[in-house]
């Protein structure tokens, strides 16, 4: 029996890496992660220049999960790009995540990543909550489809979307219209879901500093939505478009789950911000565990291959 996967013909050890954003902002963080037992890694999201973010506390860990306003915090995108040149022969699979605060700057940041000898994977972001005044991309369908066309006359390097939660059917069915004209690698399901609000009861007073305490919401909260959105375009996508399930993972078995609704590999964020990045080794094990008493020798034993009531 084994938990191995294949991504873009690579083998990895596993399917399990971090979600964008946790455990990433750094070198030290990533290479951290890179000694991990994680299979692959992602940088934070990076915009053209450095930035600082919102203020702090904009992080907070609460009972059933997390929420944050972080405000996009970056070193700017030559220090990922150069991180990830410096590692490609070594490490199996690379994912750089970007974005950009205007659609001239999204452009120009993929732009400058094809020009580049990167030969890893592009995350295209679509879904940051907390930019004050940046509603997200990928709730605006013409936009999306809009900077998709752009993107693909001129990029030709593996690339994935990291997607917002779609929670009405008919978005699921206009989303994937749109996402099935393009040559994407993947796409990645999902980000936190935004503006929560989280309050402390003790001080009557929300938990973080930016947006008046709104923040994306991540952790146990949101994995009935993460699982629901693999599933929801896994049903929906042309086969050739993974799928990556990012939320609500704290157990092998919630790694199971994503796996079930179609996911090819399975993100960990706030769990990985709470448990360190030995939590890698404790979901494979735990996902071996339940393969283990089901009889399955594969990922592909069982991925995609939810039940429904007939
Ligand atoms: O506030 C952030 O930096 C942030 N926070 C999130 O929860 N998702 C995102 O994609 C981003 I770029």
């Amino acid at each position: 029996m084994t938990v191995e996967t294949s991504f873009l013909g690579i083998t990895l050890a596993n399917p399990l890496m971090n979600a964008s954003g946790v455990h990433c902002m750094t070198v030290a963080e990533m290479d951290e992660l890179a000694q991990s037992a994680a299979g692959a890694f992602v940088t934070k999201t990076a915009t053209r220049d450095y930035r600082a973010g919102n203020p702090q506390p904009r992080y907070v860990d609460v009972p059933l999960g997390s929420i944050n306003s972080m405000g996009l915090p970056n070193e700017g995108l030559a220090y990922y790009l150069d991180y990830c040149l410096a590692r490609q022969n070594q490490q199996a699979l690379q994912f750089l995540s970007v974005v950009g605060l205007s659609y001239d700057e999204i452009v120009e940041n993929l732009r400058t990543i094809e020009a580049s000898d990167y030969q890893g994977v592009t995350e295209f972001n679509l879904s940051c909550p907390n930019v004050p005044g940046k509603p997200q991309i990928a709730y605006d369908f013409e936009l999306t489809e809009r900077l998709l066309t752009e993107v693909f006359s001129f990029f030709t390097k593996p690339l994935g979307l990291k997607l917002p939660p779609y929670f009405d059917i008919a978005h699921f069915d206009q989303m994937a219209a749109i996402l099935n004209r393009f040559p994407l690698t993947y796409v990645n399901c999902v980000n936190s879901i935004g503006n929560g609000l989280y309050i402390d009861v003790d001080k009557e007073q929300v938990v973080i500093k930016p947006k008046g305490g709104f923040g994306g919401l991540g952790g146990d909260y949101i994995k009935p939505t993460a699982l629901a959105n693999v599933r929801a375009f896994h049903q929906r996508l042309n086969p050739s478009i993974k799928i990556i399930g990012t939320g609500g993972v704290r157990t092998g078995q919630d790694v199971f789950e994503h796996i079930l609704c179609g996911a090819s590999l399975v993100q960990v964020g706030t769990a990985l911000h709470q448990e360190g990045v030995g939590i890698f080794e404790r979901l494979v094990a735990e996902l071996e565990a339940i393969m283990e008493a089901k009889g399955y020798t594969c990922l592909e034993d069982f991925q995609g291959k939810l039940r429904e009531i007939n």
